[in-house]
This record gives structure tokens, sequence and C-alpha cells, in this order.
């Protein structure tokens, strides 16, 4: 019996069902998989382990194992676990998330011409420029009581559209991927298309051949979204080949970008090519969308939130936004905000949003604290209780206290893990942070955030992201 495996290497865990082992527990979008795991970590602690259908998890939130499997013994881990819906074998449409070995060491290399220092400072002026267009739009809302979350989505998408597909002219309340891509996030768990895959995982191949043509007759968010980047992309290259100068943007960065394949040899598969293939951009392209779309506003809206409810840290977080003269704001003076970087870490401490991507597949056995990994197994870390641990944040872990990351500390750098850990860590993290910081610099300098009777309590939801159902906030024009 496939769901005896932890029962049988001695490992606790919540008692999983015929076929569908624990998925029952996991599948609402109204109740976070990262918020049920973490809710288990308290009752089986901090090795368990669970299962999604015959897909079986091992749930890690100690951090020396983490460091282990994450950092120290990457060539162990090398691979992200499956998501539900993927195939058994990379193939040339595969994408940068889902990748592995060499084809993911390629991958990234070639994806990582997007966030060097250069490039993130031609961005800058961009950002800044959609950051002045959200405050705008704030100002207009008659009531001042506003859901800051979905303003945030109008705004990470602005930036993203922009600087990754170069949609130059794309407005901001009026974008079409916004529709999109939020119902790619809000697709939960429990859905024919997920479930299966996790009970028959064997047919999986067959399942996803079935699903891309099915997609050609039914509006599924992802296909869309994936047939409209094709356009996009297959206009540049026209565009380009008849002598239009490049744009600066992503899809320019991706078409250009070359890499020595002899420094990204990796994994036990091999990986030749230098250059990335027209599916290759489509997928990077796709994949900063939406990983820069989701977290980045969910992010900024737990920041409100935290705002709203310490007007003491607000406070001093404007005073430090003042004492910089915005107008000639560069990425150096960005770094400088230690206090605007406190409260956005703080808030990622307590709402790692992301952990649900933080997972890894043994690719070569290994033993760790005396369990013995073999290849093929699955890891799943519970960011959530990793954060809250009082042996390594101390006996106030739970409050919401900014300071603390300005104080003398033994922690591990590590022990932070929203954006993951290692070498497959989030790529995006540097312009995540300056999403943020431009937003909060605008947001701030006019207005003051207040809470409402609706601001208490948020509703966490999600599936691969958890984030609050809206944050209610009231803004108020500052003289
Ligand atoms: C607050 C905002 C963000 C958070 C909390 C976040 C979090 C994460 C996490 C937890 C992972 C998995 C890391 C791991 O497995 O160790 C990840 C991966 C990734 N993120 Fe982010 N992210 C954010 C913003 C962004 C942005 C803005 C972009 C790009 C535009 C981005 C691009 C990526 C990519 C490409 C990966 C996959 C990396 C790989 O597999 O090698 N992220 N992110």
């Amino acid at each position: 019996n496939v769901n005896n495996h932890w029962k049988k290497k001695g490992i606790p865990g919540p008692q999983p069902e015929l076929f569908f082992g624990n998925m029952r527990d996991i599948w609402d979008y109204e109740k976070p998989r990262s918020i049920v795991v973490r809710d288990w970590t308290k009752k089986y602690g901090k090795m368990y382990g669970y299962y999604e259908g015959v897909r079986k998890f091992l749930v890690v939130s100690d951090f020396e194992i983490l460091n282990e499997i994450l950092v120290k013994k990457f060539d162990h881990f090398y691979a992200r676990a499956r998501f539900e819906l993927q195939k058994t074998e990379d193939g040339p449409k595969t994408h940068l998330v889902d990748s592995r070995g060499a084809h993911w060491k390629r991958l990234r290399a070639l994806g990582s011409h997007a966030f060097t220092n250069k490039a993130l400072k031609q961005i800058v002026p961009t950002v800044k420029r959609s950051a002045v267009l959200l405050v705008d739009g704030m100002e207009n809302v008659h009531s001042r009581e506003i859901n800051t979350l979905e303003f945030f989505q109008e705004y990470t998408l602005d930036v993203i559209s922009k600087v990754a597909l170069g949609m130059k002219d794309a407005k901001m309340f009026h974008n079409e991927y916004v529709q999109i891509c939020r119902d790619i996030f809000s697709r939960p768990l429990k859905h024919v298309i997920t479930v299966l895959p996790c009970i028959f995982p064997w047919a999986i191949d067959i399942w996803m051949a079935g699903l891309e043509s099915i997609g050609k007759f039914f509006k599924i968010p992802f296909l869309m979204l994936m047939e409209n980047l094709e356009k996009t992309v297959a206009e540049r290259k026209r565009q380009r080949e008849a002598g239009s100068p490049s744009t600066g943007d992503f899809i320019d960065m991706f078409l250009d970008a070359e890499v020595d394949v002899s420094e990204v040899q990796f994994g036990e598969n091999s990986d030749t090519a230098r250059k990335l293939s027209f599916d290759e951009v489509v997928g990077q392209c796709m994949v900063f969308l939406l990983a820069g779309f989701d977290t980045t506003s969910i992010s900024l809206s737990y920041v409100t939130h935290f705002l709203a409810n310490y007007p003491e840290v607000q406070d001093r977080l404007r005073e430090e936004i003042d004492s910089f003269s915005s107008e000639d704001m560069d990425i150096e003076q960005l770094g400088e905000m230690k206090y605007m970087e406190c409260v956005i870490k703080e808030t990622l401490r307590h709402y790692p949003l992301a952990n649900v991507v933080v997972t890894r597949e043994c690719t070569k056995s290994c033993e760790i604290q005396g369990y013995t990994f073999e290849v093929g197994d699955m890891v799943a870390t519970d960011t959530w209780s990793l954060h809250m641990d009082k042996e390594i944040w101390g006996e106030d872990a739970e409050e919401f206290r900014p300071e603390r990351w300005m104080e003398e500390s033994s922690r591990a750098r590590a022990a932070f893990q929203a954006f993951g850990e290692g070498p497959r860590m989030c790529m995006g993290m540097r312009l995540a942070y300056i999403e943020e910081k431009i937003a909060l610099i605008e947001l701030m300098k006019r207005f003051a955030i207040e809470k409402t009777i609706n601001t208490n309590p948020i509703k966490l939801v999600g599936s691969i992201t958890v984030g609050p159902e809206k944050v209610m906030v009231k803004l108020v024009k500052r003289k």
C-alpha cells in the first residue's frame, strides 16, 4: 500500500485515506495548504510525512536539515519536486521553474541577465512612473477605504508588463492580463485537472497531452496567457528581423542572451544549446510575468495591513522616507533605506507567501541527520513554522517587530526563507525589493494609512501562494 510509506519508515504524519491521501485537507482555496501544513507541524514535529494523492511529501521545518537540503547538499537535491501538472521529463517547452539539471542551469544563467545591477538600474524610472500612477489611482477612490491588494496587483502587473514584455502603452487599471493572472492564481488544488494526476501520476503525460488539445476549445487562463505571449514574442522576432532596434525589455534580452555552455554542465543530463529557443523565450516571459505579479502584490498588501495596525512603525518608516530626497532616488539610495527593508522582511517573515514553491526532489541518495533520503523523495518546506521558531527568533517570535532585523544576532542569515534558499532561490528578489520600496515611498509620501472596522482580521486564501482575500484600509491625504 503506497499510503503506508511513511509509517513503514517510522515517520509520523496525518492519517491518509485511500486514493486521496491527505489531499482533501489541503485542497481548498479558502484553507491554504501552507497553513494546514503549519498546523500539522505543531502536531507532528519538524519532520513528518503526508500524501497528495499518492505523491509523498516529507515536510521539513528544522533549520539544520533545511540548510543541508537547500544549500550544502544542493547537488543531491537540485530539482524542485514536480508540480501536479508537470510532465515526467523536461521537454523543449519546460520553463525555468519546472526545469531540472543542466537544462535548469542554462535557463537560470540566461535569465539572470534580467537582474544584473545594470539591468535593474535601467528599470527604476519605469517602476517609479508606475508607482505614481498607482497612488494617483488610489487618490481617485471616493470613499478612501480601499482594498490595497487590488491596487498592488495592477501595479506589479504594470511594472512587469513594461519591463518584461515591452508593453510601453500598457494602461494601469485596464490591463487585460490582470484578470487572466488572477484566474491562474485562484485555481484551487481541488479541481479535477489537478486532483486526477495526484492520484494517477503514471498517466500524467497522457493527461497533459489531453489538456493541451482541450485547451484549444475551452478558455483555460494559463493557456490563454501562453497564446498571448507566443504572439507577442513572434511579433518581436519579426520586428527585429525587419531591422527594428532593441527595446531593452526582457524579450529582447532573452532573444540576445547567450551563455557559454562549458560553464553550465550540471546534473545527469547535458544541455548544449547556447541560446534560448523561441519556446524558451516565451517560457521565460511567462515565468517572470507570473512570478512577478502575484508575490510582490501580496507582499505589499500585507505590509499595508501591518502599517495600518502599527502606527508607530508607520511613523518611523515615514521619517526614513522623508529624510531622503526621492526625486533622484536610485538603486543605491533604495539600498540605504534600512528600516524599510526591515519592515518588508518582517512582513515576509510573518507571511512567507510562496513557500509552496520551495520543494526539492532528492536526485542522489544521501543521509542527513540519521535519515536516508532516497532518489525521488520529495521535500516540502514549512517556512511558516521555521519563521516562527522561538529557538531561532526568540521568545517574541510571534510579534511584528521590524527592529529585530537591526539588532545583533547569532541567527543564521539563511533562517529567513521567504525567497527560498540556496542556488535555486528566487531570482527576482532584488526586483521585488525595488518595486516594494518605490511603491511604499510614493504611497507614504502622499497618504497616512489608517485602520477601519474592516481591516482586521484578514482572511488567508490561496493555493500556489498564500495571500489575504483583501486588505481594507483608509488612506488619509497628508498635508
Ligand atoms: C515578494 C516577492 C517574491 C517572493 C516572496 C518570491 C518568492 C519565491 C520563492 C519562495 C521561490 C522558490 C525558491 C526556492 O525554491 O528556493 C521563488 C522562485 C522564483 N522567483 Fe520569486 N518571489 C518574489 C518575487 C519575484 C519576482 C518579482 C520575480 C521576477 C520577476 C521572481 C522570479 C522567480 C523565479 C524565476 C523563480 C524560480 C527560480 C528557479 O527555479 O531557479 N520572483 N520566488
